[in-house]
């Protein structure tokens, strides 16, 4: 399984005037589990097709370990590639759809055999692999579709393009599960694109951030959703995103309008920063523990599970979610704590410290 690394590779599909992809440094290492998540347009089919061989990009080098891939066609390159939509051969039986990637390769028929009713079984095909492509149903197909892309054990990686998106929702926990143990068991590198946060949360090792172009941050799921390193993370990851409260930085003090809700914990120049908090932490108290800002309810959505507060200090609007079934008012003016180690300070969309409570007015 191969190291992919890119080397300052960047595309533009108009000459040079946009980047759907901007020049990037970055390497998949192998047998990696990826996610590459972003919304949509941000360039990740663009990025899976350099990778691929399908698109050569307008600047920088692709290489397969030392393996300068970057003129290479895509049937040079030892790759399988997973799309949104099934393609499959409709008129072969199951079985010959997914023993054809190791026949092709001239793979000895028994080991064809041993690793189709192997990845059939995990996928649950067992039961159609006599059945015409055909006649399953779309989401059956592309689960076909799957099994072709996972069933050769020596690929340089796996690339899926949003591949459960024709699968029905209920299937979709299962398959990632299987995706997941099929993984564990042939350790491929696989780079699973996808704008579902979720998919990407629960089924990658490492999580790729793409923006307008731009990796914005990688890392496990719990670093991105506990420490984002760009606003971008804090808004796409989690459900509701980070809270991003506009405040001012003077002399070592940040306030919120004119109240002033902690300090920075390291130097910074004076000046407009954003405060990032998540609503998971956000903790309304009684006893005005720094830091944090004064704000007034103003209603409450009750999600079962738990309950989101709304509020908004100085008219800026914030959100702290809570246990489900608090007595909370709209219109009642509350103090809302950000614990400090919980609590960014972004500048330029970009994390640049952390908020620290006011001297004498920390929670122990
Ligand atoms: N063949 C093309 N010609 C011109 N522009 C393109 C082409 N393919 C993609 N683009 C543009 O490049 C940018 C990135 O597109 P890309 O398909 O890589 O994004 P994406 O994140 O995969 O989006 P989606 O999730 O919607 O598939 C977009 O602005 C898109 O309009």
């Amino acid at each position: 399984m191969a190291d992919i690394r890119l080397e300052g590779v960047g595309h533009s599909y108009d000459g040079g005037r946009t980047w759907a992809v901007k020049p990037t440094t970055w390497t998949w290492r192998g047998s990696r589990a990826y996610a590459l998540l972003g919304p949509s347009g941000c360039g990740k089919t663009t990025l899976l097709n350099i990778i691929s061989g399908l698109i050569t990009p307008t600047e920088g080098r692709v290489f397969f370990d030392d393996r300068d891939v970057t003129g290479v066609p895509t049937a040079g390159r030892n790759i399988a590639q997973v799309f949104q939509f099934p393609v499959l051969y409709e008129e072969m039986s199951v079985y010959d759809n997914l023993a054809f990637p190791l026949r092709n390769r001239k793979v000895p028929k028994q080991e064809v055999d041993r690793r189709v009713r192997e990845v059939s079984r995990l996928l649950g095909l067992d039961q159609v692999l006599g059945r015409r492509s055909r006649r399953l149903d779309a989401g059956r197909q592309q689960i076909v579709s799957l099994g072709r892309g996972l069933v050769r054990s020596q690929v340089a990686a796996v690339l899926l393009d949003e591949p459960l998106t024709v699968v029905d929702p209920a299937l979709k926990w299962t398959l990632r599960s299987k995706l997941k143990e099929i993984h564990r068991d042939t350790g491929h590198t696989l780079v699973y694109v996808t704008h579902d946060q979720t998919e990407a949360l629960t089924f990658a090792d490492e999580v790729v951030v793409l923006n307008e172009g731009a990796i914005v941050q990688a890392g496990e799921p719990s670093e991105l959703f506990l420490s984002p390193s760009h606003e971008f993370v804090g808004h796409f990851i989690g459900s509701p995103g980070m809270n991003m409260l506009p405040a001012e930085i003077a002399g070592d003090v940040v306030r919120v309008g004119r109240e002033e809700v902690g300090t920075v914990r390291e130097p910074l120049p004076p000046g407009p920063v954003r405060i990032g908090v998540r609503p998971e932490f956000v903790r309304i108290t009684p006893a005005g523990a720094s830091p944090g800002v004064t704000a007034r309810v103003t209603g409450i959505d009750r999600m079962g599970a738990y309950d989101l507060v709304h509020a908004t200090a100085s008219e800026h609007r914030l959100i702290a979610k809570t246990e489900a079934g608090c007595s909370y008012r709209p219109d009642a003016v509350e103090f809302l704590h950000f614990p400090a180690d919980r609590t960014f300070l972004f500048r330029d969309q970009v994390r640049c410290g952390s908020l620290a409570p006011l001297n004498g007015r920390g929670q122990a």
